[in-house]
């Protein structure tokens, strides 16, 4: 055999496999989130997920929605940690000026101004779920103005399983 495999996969499915694998290690129970920050030249520069910050124990902080308890206190959007915002603050580098992002949900109006802030330049998301709610329609105002561009991880169709 002289010539190269043929069926491998693309940097879109790479990074974006990346990003669900690292939403794989979320503990919310409702909508796992992974991220994946890419170089302009496809080298990996960071990843996350969402979750609480260090110190804060993910069996002692509320997992709940705010429909399951009154108090926002003990709902968790006070205390998790996006997974775009985690995956940036990750990273050691120096600058993100000009990387990409693959995030596996479109990202919030909180995650924007950080996205925009650090340099990233390109979004490449799976879900749009909450596409409509006023932190999705900020969201793309800020990222709209700020020239960020967007567009939705368009899947091969090949499913690739992760065997070790
Ligand atoms: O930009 C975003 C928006 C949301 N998340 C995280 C935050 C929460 O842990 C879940 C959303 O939970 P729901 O129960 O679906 O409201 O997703 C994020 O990481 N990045
Ligand atoms: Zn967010």
């Amino acid at each position: 055999m002289t010539g190269k495999r043929e069926d491998y996969i693309t940097w879109d499915e790479y990074f974006m496999g990346v990003a669900v694998l690292s939403g794989k290690r979320s503990k919310d129970p409702s909508t796992q989130v992974g991220a994946c920050i890419v170089s302009q030249d496809n080298k990996i520069l960071s990843m996350g997920y969402n979750g609480f910050p260090l110190g804060c124990s993910d069996d002692e902080f509320p997992w709940g929605r705010e429909n399951e308890a009154e108090d926002p206190y003990n709902v968790k959007y006070f205390y998790s940690t996006h997974s775009e915002l985690n995956a940036i603050l990750n990273y050691r580098g120096g600058s993100l000026e000009g990387s990409k992002l693959y995030v596996t949900l479109f990202p919030c109006n909180e995650c924007a101004k950080a996205i925009i802030q650090s340099g990233i330049k390109t979004i490449v998301y799976g879900s749009d779920k909450y596409a409509g709610t006023p932190a999705v329609n900020a969201s793309k105002r800020m990222l709209n103005a700020a020239g960020v561009r967007y567009y939705q991880y368009q899947p091969s169709g090949r499913k690739i399983e992760i065997e070790v």
